[in-house]
C-alpha cells in the first residue's frame, strides 16, 4: 500500500464549495509555463522533471516501488486525453484510467450514484469529489502497474484537494493537451459513439466548465512546475509525436519502438 496513511488522516478535510475562478485565473490561462521537457520551444530535457523522476517514490525503473508514477492527463473536451492516453497506454505500460470511464461504469452498473452521475454528466457538470474520488482510489488499489495515467481528472480545485487529501499523494507530473475550442467542438461532434454530452448544448457547458473550473487546476500545478503543455492541433500521430518525446526524456522505454526492432 503505497498511501501515506498517517499523513491522509493529519490532513483535515477542507471546505467543500466549489472556488470561484478569479480573473487572474483566466488571464494566466495563455501564459501557462510548462517545464521546458523537449516540445516544439524547449530544450531536449528537463532536469527538473528528470530529478523528480528518478527521486520520486516510484521513477521509470526504480524508487519506492509502493507508489506508482502518476501523471494526470488534462485538457478540454475533446482535445484528444482519451486517444492519447491509449497511446501512451500500449507504448510505455502505463495502467489508464479515465475518470470518465470509471463514472460511465457506474452508470451502467444501474446503482443509485449511476442516477445521479448520469444527470450531472448530460448537464456538462462535475460529479461530486468524493463519488470520483473513490472510484479513481479503488482503481488504483485493483492495479499493480507501477505507472498510472488518470486521464480528464482533476476537473476542478476541489477535486484535487479532495484527491491529495483522500488518497495522500499528488500527481508527479501533468501533461496538458491545449487544443482551441472550434477544433475541439468539431472533433466532439464527430465522436460518434453515443455518448450522451455529446451534443451542441452539453458540449458548450462543457467548455465554459473546463474554462471557469479545470484550468485553475493547471495553473495550480503549473506554478509547482508539474505541467507539460502539448499542443493538440495536427493528426494523432502528430500529437503522440510530442508525447513520446516527454516520456522518452523522462527515461521510460518504448515498449512498442524495441518491440518493432527485435530488442
Ligand atoms: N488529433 C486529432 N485529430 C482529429 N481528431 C481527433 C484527434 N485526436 C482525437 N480525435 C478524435 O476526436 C474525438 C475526441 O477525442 P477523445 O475522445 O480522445 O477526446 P477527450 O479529450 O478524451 O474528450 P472527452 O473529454 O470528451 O472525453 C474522438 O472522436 C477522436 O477520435
Ligand atoms: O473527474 C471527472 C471526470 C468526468 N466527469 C464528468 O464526466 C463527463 C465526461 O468526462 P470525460 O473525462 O470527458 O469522459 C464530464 O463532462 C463530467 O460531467 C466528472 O464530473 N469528473
Ligand atoms: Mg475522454
Amino acid at each position: 500500500m503505497w498511501r501515506r496513511r498517517v499523513g491522509a488522516l493529519l490532513l483535515r478535510p477542507r471546505s467543500s464549495s466549489i472556488p470561484t475562478p478569479s480573473a487572474t485565473h483566466r488571464r494566466r490561462h495563455h501564459l501557462l509555463l510548462p517545464v521546458s521537457v523537449p516540445d516544439e520551444k524547449g530544450p531536449l530535457a528537463s532536469n527538473v522533471l528528470l530529478l523528480r523522476l528518478f527521486t520520486s517514490q516510484a521513477g521509470a525503473d526504480g524508487g519506492n516501488p509502493r507508489k506508482p508514477f502518476i501523471a494526470f492527463v488534462l485538457g478540454g473536451p475533446g482535445s484528444g486525453k482519451g486517444t492519447q492516453c491509449t497511446r501512451i497506454a500500449s507504448d510505455f505500460g502505463f495502467a489508464h484510467l479515465s475518470a470518465g470511464d470509471l463514472l460511465r461504469n457506474e452508470i451502467a452498473s444501474g446503482s443509485e450514484k449511476g442516477e445521479l452521475i448520469l444527470d450531472i454528466i448530460k448537464e456538462g457538470r462535475i460529479v461530486p469529489s468524493e463519488i470520483t474520488v473513490e472510484l479513481i482510489r479503488k482503481a488504483m488499489e485493483s492495479t499493480d502497474a507501477k505507472r498510472v495515467l488518470i486521464d480528464g481528472f482533476p476537473r476542478c480545485e476541489e477535486n484535487r484537494i479532495a484527491f491529495e487529501r483522500i488518497t495522500g499523494t499528488e500527481p508527479d507530473l501533468v501533461i496538458f493537451f491545449d487544443c482551441p475550442e472550434d477544433e475541439m467542438v468539431k472533433r466532439l461532434l464527430g465522436r460518434n459513439q453515443g455518448r450522451v454530452d455529446d451534443n451542441i448544448e452539453t458540449i458548450k457547458k462543457r467548455l465554459k466548465v473546463f474554462e471557469n473550473l479545470n484550468i485553475p487546476v493547471v495553473d495550480y500545478y503549473s506554478s509547482r512546475g508539474k505541467v507539460h503543455k502539448i499542443s493538440a492541433t495536427g493528426t494523432e500521430e502528430e500529437i503522440f509525436g510530442a508525447v513520446r518525446k516527454l516520456f522518452a526524456s523522462l527515461g521510460f522505454e518504448n515498449f512498442v519502438f524495441h518491440k518493432s526492432r527485435g530488442l
